[in-house]
Parts: C-alpha cells; structure tokens; sequence
C-alpha cells in the first residue's frame, strides 16, 4: 500500500494536536503544518532574501569562503562535491550560519554552488543592493525556531515526559535553489537521503514541485506536493533515535519535473548542545528494548558523512546489538 497523502496538522487545534503530530512521525516520518506562526508576510520577505543572496556577484559570495572547514564557506561551481549535501553545519546559538545550495543538475557537469554567510557578513551586505537581509532572516529564524519549540514541546507532551525538548539545541539554516532547465525534466536533483537531524522544518517552494520521499509501508517513492500556506516538516535520523526507533526518518529526494527555479528553505534541528542523544527511560520497557547507544551527534555525522551513509543506514552503527 502506498500512503495516500501526509497529513495537514493545524498547529492551533485545541484538543489533541500532540498525538496528531506523534502519529505523523511514527507513521509518516513527515508531515505539514498549516496556521504555523510565520506570517505569509515574513514568508514573502525570506523568499525575497534567498533569491537576492542567490543573485549576489560570485565575487561576493566568494569572500565567505572558508578554506578551513570544508561546507562552512564559499563552495565554487566546479568543485561537485555529492558529499557536502549531507554535510552538517553546527550553528552555535548566536553565530548563525546560513548555507546556500545552489543545485544545478546534467546537463551540466557543474553540480551545485555553495556559500555561507554569516550575519556578520550580512550586515556588511547591507551595504549592497539588497535590503535589511539581516532583519529579516533574524525574524525569520525566530519564527521558525518559535514553531519548533511548540512541536517539541507537543512532542514532549505526545509521549508523556515532561520539559523541553529542543531548548538550546543547535540549529542549520540551507537555502537550496534548484535550476531546473528543459534539459533536465525527469533527472534526481537532490539524491536520496534522511536527513541527520532531529527533525527538519521546510517550506517548500509553494510553485515548482519535485520533493518525495520513500513510503514507509511499501518502499516507494510517493510525492509529497507543495500545499500552499503549509510548511513541510519531516523526521531525520537523531529523530528516530530519540524515540527508540518510533519515529520514522523518512528518505527524500528532489526530482526536476518543470523548467523552473525552484527553492526551499530548511532548518535543520540537529541536537543538543551536550551533543549527547538517547531515548528517554519512559520510551524503553520489554516490548521496546533500547535500540541505540547514547549517540554524540557530531561523531554521528562525522561517520555518516564520512562512510557515504546517507539513507540511514549510519544509526545501525549505533545499534546496541551491534559489535
Ligand atoms: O529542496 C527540498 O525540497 C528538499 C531539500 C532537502 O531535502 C535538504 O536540504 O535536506
Ligand atoms: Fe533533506
């Protein structure tokens, strides 16, 4: 059986929203979220933001680049690298980072462009042509970061603890632009992957489709269209640890179905700042038996990305039954 759509979970419901959004990780590893708290207003300005950083003189973004840690600076056209789309950026709290992606697909030999900005570069930005990218890329994150609280805390609800779930944990800012040309129609822009995070809150692009992920049930790839007004919200490998394997950590791609940009905008909720992640006692008792060892997240994604394992298959080395 294939599913038949992801739910639409309304973040204002008053009664039961927590085991709605539960259901949808055990079941969907995915889901979207409508009345979110980003106005559409905000929205539009981000959008706006993204395509102007895009639009930036490659002299310009080049000036960010950081010769000493590989994916946390400017990465030119030439330089295809697959590895560095599941490469993970750490965001201190107050040092944000923004990476951008931008895709390119065959014909082309040139892969996709990378930099990174931090928000002190934006504010040297100002100077430029665009405006106030800082303002609005810090309300931007707030938002973001607001609804993230709220789904932790519905999390946290969802399974009977108590607290904050993702209180201070280290977050990703990646823009993706995606240049899809005739040439390209039916070609896999973004190859398949879970992502290593907790979970990973994305709008879409509410125009140009091409996201889908991997049926839980029947293995297949199913798409998982753009709903105006939605943001897509979906389970990443860490997600799955926590919850002792519950929570499905869904496996997506981007394939290019029309002539036209497309971007997405995704914040990465990786872990905790203690680095350390384990399913709470509460979700461990003879009929679930502790599935993974306590898992140092930055070692994590050092082995994933190191090993090529991009698809899930890093947990299992992290398995309790494994040697
Ligand atoms: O562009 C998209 O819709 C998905 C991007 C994605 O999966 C990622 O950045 O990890
Ligand atoms: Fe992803």
């Amino acid at each position: 059986m294939v599913m038949s759509g992801t739910p639409v979970i309304d973040m204002q419901m008053v009664d039961g929203l927590a085991d709605e959004i539960v259901k949808a990780c055990v079941e969907f590893g995915c889901f979207r979220v409508v009345n979110h708290g980003v106005s559409a207003e905000l929205m539009t300005e981000m959008k706006a933001v993204v395509s102007s950083l895009f639009d930036l003189p490659e002299e310009i973004k080049r000036r960010t680049a950081n010769p000493n840690e590989h994916g946390k600076g400017y990465i030119g056209r030439n330089h295809i690298d697959q590895l560095h789309f599941s490469r993970v950026l750490v965001l201190m709290k107050f040092r944000i980072l923004i990476n951008f992606l931008i895709v390119l697909v065959p014909p082309f030999t040139k892969v996709y462009l990378g930099v990174t900005v931090t928000f002190t570069y934006c504010h040297k930005l100002t100077n430029h042509s665009f405006v106030r990218p800082t303002d609005i890329i810090n309300r931007y994150i707030k938002a973001i970061r607001d609804l993230n609280g709220l789904l932790g805390r519905k999390l946290i609800e969802g399974n009977g603890l108590n607290g904050d779930l993702f209180d201070g944990w280290c977050c990703q800012l990646r823009m993706n632009k995606y240049h899809f040309s005739a040439e390209s129609i039916g070609l896999t822009c973004a190859p398949i992957h879970s992502d290593p995070t907790f979970l990973t809150i994305l709008p879409d692009d509410e125009c140009v489709n091409g996201l889908q992920l991997v049926d839980k049930i029947s293995g297949e790839f199913v798409p998982f269209d753009p709903v105006p007004g939605t943001l897509a919200v979906n389970i990443g490998d860490i997600g799955k640890a926590w919850s002792n394997g519950r929570y499905y950590n869904v496996n997506h791609r981007v394939l290019c179905f029309e002539p036209n940009t497309r971007y997405s905008i995704a914040l990465f909720v990786l872990g905790p700042n203690n680095k350390i992640v384990e399913a709470p006692s509460k979700l461990v008792d003879s009929e679930h038996p502790r599935l993974y060892v306590p898992i140092d997240v930055e070692k994590f994604r050092h082995v994933r990305n190191t090993m090529g394992l991009r698809t899930g298959d890093a947990l299992d080395l992290f398995s309790t039954t494994s040697t």
